[in-house]
């Protein structure tokens, strides 16, 4: 069994950061592992409370499990500041780490600032050029490529501003375009410097989202482990997502999380069935 980590925060509520990244990677049939960045006290109406850790709290959690462990693939999501992007740079350069995903987590799906601005340059400097695909969503992309927010939607030209700073690939996810309940698709552009991949899917009208980011980057993980090449880990990982959003069910009083068994659950219903 393949072996991927996640380097991430902790979702109290279980629907975001570590939580769903491992629950993602079990149901993707890898062994995952995690080193918490930061500890948020949140659930489906929010972010009541964010406790970031020390840079050696966090590097000691990664030198534990990278002097172990052999890892095929690993993905970051809230790094909270430039202190913990920098170091954890350091060390996957130091351990030469393939299929680094990194998601550029901002702000939670409720608004939340998960991410000090000083910490924007330090991604772009230290941790792109490591990375084989970052996954900003459409707001992160456009802060990333220094454009504001009211001016230029388009994802081809902010994808070709963000492959300058070195990833292999860039995926713009849609999801933030596509809010509204009028949408009629989610579609994320994929492109690697010279093809630009579009990857379509029905969009779902509803706000039980909470960590719909976080599932899809490490369903890519999880899959570029499993030995796909990117536009298939991608495109699997999509189908995913789209799997997880519109099979959500009720979670707490606010915005629901995904359902990451929802494949398991298909498979029992009609196993089920066949033996009834
Ligand atoms: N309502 C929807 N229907 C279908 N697909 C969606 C919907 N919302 C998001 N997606 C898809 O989910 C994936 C994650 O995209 P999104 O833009 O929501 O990421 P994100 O903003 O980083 O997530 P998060 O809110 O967890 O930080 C993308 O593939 C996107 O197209
Ligand atoms: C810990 C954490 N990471 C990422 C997100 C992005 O959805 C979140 N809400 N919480």
């Amino acid at each position: 069994m393949k072996k991927v980590l996640t380097i991430a925060g902790s979702d109290s509520g279980g629907g975001a950061g570590i939580q769903a990244d491992l629950k993602t990677m079990t149901v993707h049939q890898v062994y995952g592992a995690s080193v918490i960045t930061a500890v948020t006290a949140q659930n489906t109406l929010g972010v009541q409370g964010v406790k970031t850790l020390s840079v050696q709290a966090v590097i000691s959690q990664l030198d534990s499990v990278l002097r172990d462990i052999e890892f095929s693939a690993l993905k970051t999501g809230m790094l909270a500041n430039s202190q913990i992007i920098e170091q954890i740079a350091a060390k996957i350069k130091e351990y030469s780490l393939p299929n680094l995903v990194v998601d550029p987590v901002m702000v939670a799906t409720s608004g939340d600032l998960l991410l000090k601005e000083e910490a924007v340059e330090t991604y772009k400097e230290k941790l792109f050029p490591l990375a084989e695909i970052i996954t900003p969503n459409l707001y992160e992309a456009k802060v990333l490529a220094g454009v504001e927010t009211e001016e230029n939607n388009d994802p081809q030209v902010l994808a070709e501003k963000l492959i300058t700073y070195g990833s292999s690939w860039v995926l713009i996810k849609g999801g933030h375009t596509t809010k509204k309940r009028s949408a009629k698709k989610a579609v994320d552009l994929l492109y690697d410097g010279s093809q630009f991949i579009e990857f379509e899917a029905e969009h779902i009208p509803t706000n039980n989202t909470h960590g719909t980011g976080c599932t899809l980057s490490a369903a890519v993980a999880s899959n570029l482990a499993r030995g796909m090449d990117m536009e298939k880990a991608v495109g699997q990982a999509k189908k995913f997502i789209t799997g997880a959003i519109k099979n959500n069910f009720p979670v707490g009083q606010g915005n629901s999380p995904v359902n990451h068994f929802w494949r398991l659950q298909n498979l029992q219903h009609s196993s089920n069935q066949q033996f009834s």
